[in-house]
């Protein structure tokens, strides 16, 4: 299902923190967001998940304005994995899973074969089908990441909204995660801070700069050292993976795109 973000502004307390923005993700594309902390990759997530509403333009899913779906009919279309993990539910790893199969509910029917089926596919693909039993709020933070995933799947939603899903996760499980979405081919928007997990799982990824796009295109075109260096301000080198054939961002962690402030400098 295909979801247009158009030239949409969200304001926050007064403040206007994301204007402009202009993302199309075709069926089953994964488009990526990437941008310094407080650039505004969040604000724009949360419109199409609709945490929050937009003050200009408007997020279609599927050609529907989403602020015209009902909450159920839109959480059958979207799921989230949002940036706020709780960690106070005091349900099982199971419990949690199954919340996603709620948009399918009337108010007080119990479970049936479908979500059964669904719930115990989405803990399997995570990862965590031993840990249905186990409580929530014991989990570790990539542990209950993988949980919140699983119920995102379990919403068997046309379209997936990822906000930094690899947080946490160690390094196994960041591939698992990529080769699920990869593998998964739902029309997905994901923010990440990892340009490389970015640069190998993204046909498209959108640049945001003080709530505004700043590129837009393939990895390729996009993950350029001047990019790079002018929108986060590190020295990077962007070389081809040796193994995937991917752009692979090697970054320099000694010094700053720009040098080292003088003091620094002198004291290395
Ligand atoms: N509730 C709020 N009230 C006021 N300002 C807010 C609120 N929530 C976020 N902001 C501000 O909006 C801007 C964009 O935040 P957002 O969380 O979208 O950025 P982000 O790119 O996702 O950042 P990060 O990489 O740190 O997660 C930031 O300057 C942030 O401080």
């Amino acid at each position: 299902m295909r979801i247009a973000i158009e030239d949409l502004a969200v304001s926050l307390s007064g403040r206007t923190v994301v204007h402009g923005i202009d993302v199309i993700a075709e069926d089953g594309e994964i488009v990526g967001l990437v941008g310094p902390n407080g650039s505004g990759k969040s604000t724009v997530l949360r419109t199409v998940y609709r945490h929050l509403a937009p003050d200009a333009g408007r997020v279609l899913v599927g050609g529907t304005d989403i602020r015209t779906l009902t909450p159920a009919q839109s959480a059958q279309r979207v799921a989230a994995l949002p940036q706020e993990r709780g960690s106070d539910f005091e349900l099982s790893v199971r419990e949690v899973v199954a919340m996603g199969r709620t948009p399918y509910k009337r108010a007080f029917a119990g479970e049936d074969g479908t979500d059964t089926e669904l719930v115990a596919a989405a803990l399997e693909r995570v990862g965590m089908a031993g840990a249905g039993r186990r409580r929530f709020s014991a989990l570790s933070g990539g542990e209950r990441q993988r949980v919140l995933l699983a119920r995102a799947l379990a919403q068997d939603p046309r379209v997936l909204v990822l906000d930094e899903p690899t947080n946490h996760l160690d390094v196994r499980h960041q591939v698992e995660l990529l080769a699920l979405l990869r593998e998964q081919r739902r029309t997905t928007l994901i923010a990440l801070h990892d340009l490389n997990a970015a640069a190998s799982v993204c046909d498209r990824l959108h640049v945001l700069h003080d709530g505004a796009l700043v590129a837009s295109g393939a990895p390729r075109e996009v993950l350029t050292a001047d990019l790079l260096a002018e929108v986060f301000g590190v020295r990077v080198a962007v070389v081809e993976h040796p193994l995937t054939g991917d752009p692979l961002i090697a970054f320099d962690h000694r010094s700053p795109a720009g040098g080292l402030p003088g003091a620094v400098a002198a004291a290395r």
